[in-house]
């Protein structure tokens, strides 16, 4: 066996999203911080051709890789790796990465509750894992603060019209549509409409509002449309179906976490949404997230939420990632039947 490479891969999905972690054969990138280190990642793009590219990966595929923390206060750091973007956060990767770490030994499980620090490129965020028997059986992420940035604007879509939207970062940037507006009932038959229109919307979002974060000042862009149903009354909480196109062109199989912290904080921002109350987000496959606001805090004039997510993740493979030196795809290759848009 020839290899130049040898990357250690546990498979992973949280909720139907697949999160892959990588847990060995690969040196921390250079940088000061994790966000340094998730911007070299990002521009320097050997290590998301190999793993995210075909023949390794699929525009399914996202990658985590573990990193040493930078913050004494965190027991592993991760970069995210998802097709087209190394975000500051991401709900279903998170939920992979402590469900890895702690059924692989990587760090101990205690029963029935672990309680770990991670950090995110984005900052810290805490995950709440319920444990018995040696699985992680779900685990609840208090994400990063959270807040509505433009609320009701007026976006122009080429050939669908004039849209009224939401824009709010959950852990990272989102215009949020809604999905009666557009057509959509939100089943499973329509993920590539939503995934094409979602991806223009997204990117109309990106070229009209904008987005700015105090914090990250060189995260600019809107990442996802949600296309979301209108909440409904679930108990003592509320309902929200939801389906995130994610760029170049696919649809989250779980609700996304980022997703329902960006959608809460805007329903908080209308009044529609109290600190603790349940909101619970589903998606075109029925998986759930379980979430709520933990606390708010005003930061200039800003209502910023700290969400949390409780959904399942699952190991699904154990795999080694090689690279044979005569290998002429060594950055692999995207084709438009499975890449959408511009290709890499
Ligand atoms: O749960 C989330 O936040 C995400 N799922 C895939 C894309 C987003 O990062």
């Amino acid at each position: 066996m020839r290899s130049t490479t040898m990357i250690q891969i546990v498979g992973c999905h949280a909720e139907g999203e697949v999160g892959d972690v990588i847990t060995g054969g690969v040196a921390p990138p250079p940088g000061d911080t994790l966000w340094a280190q998730s911007r070299f990642i990002a521009t320097d793009e050997t290590l998301r051709n190999l793993v995210l590219n075909e023949p390794r990966g699929g525009v399914f595929r996202h990658v985590n890789l573990l990193v040493p923390p930078k913050d004494p206060r965190a027991a592993m750091g991760f970069i995210i790796m998802e097709p087209a973007d190394t975000p500051p956060m991401s709900g279903s990767n998170s939920l992979c990465v402590a469900t890895v770490l702690l059924e692989t030994g990587i760090v101990p499980m205690t029963e029935p509750e672990t309680v770990i620090t991670l950090e995110a490129p984005g900052g810290l965020v805490q995950a709440t894992a319920t444990c018995r028997d040696g699985k992680v059986e779900r685990v609840r992420m208090r994400n990063l603060p959270s807040f509505a940035d433009r609320l009701d604007a007026v976006l122009e879509v080429a050939g669908v019209g004039t849209l009224t939207v939401d824009t709010a970062f959950g852990g990272d940037s989102f215009v949020i549509v809604s999905a009666e507006t557009l057509g959509f009932a939100l089943t499973p038959d329509e993920a590539r409409d939503i995934a094409v229109l979602g991806t223009k919307i997204t990117a109309a979002a990106t070229e009209q509002l904008g987005f700015a974060h105090p914090d990250l000042p060189d995260w600019r862009h809107i990442s996802f449309c949600q296309v979301a149903a209108a909440v409904r009354p679930d108990g003592d909480g509320l309902l929200g179906r939801n389906a995130v196109a994610i760029r170049p062109g696919k649809i989250d199989r779980s609700p996304c976490g980022t997703g329902c912290s960006a959608r809460m904080a805007v329903l908080h921002a209308k009044g529609q949404l109290a600190v603790g109350q349940r909101f619970t987000g589903t998606s075109l496959i029925d998986s759930r997230f379980d979430c709520r606001i933990e606390s708010v805090e005003d930061r200039g004039g800003r209502a910023w939420i700290t969400p949390s997510l409780e959904g399942r993740a699952w190991l699904t493979d154990t795999r080694q990632i090689l690279l044979d030196p005569s290998d002429p795809w060594p950055a692999g290759y995207r084709l438009s039947d499975t890449w959408p848009g511009p290709q890499g």
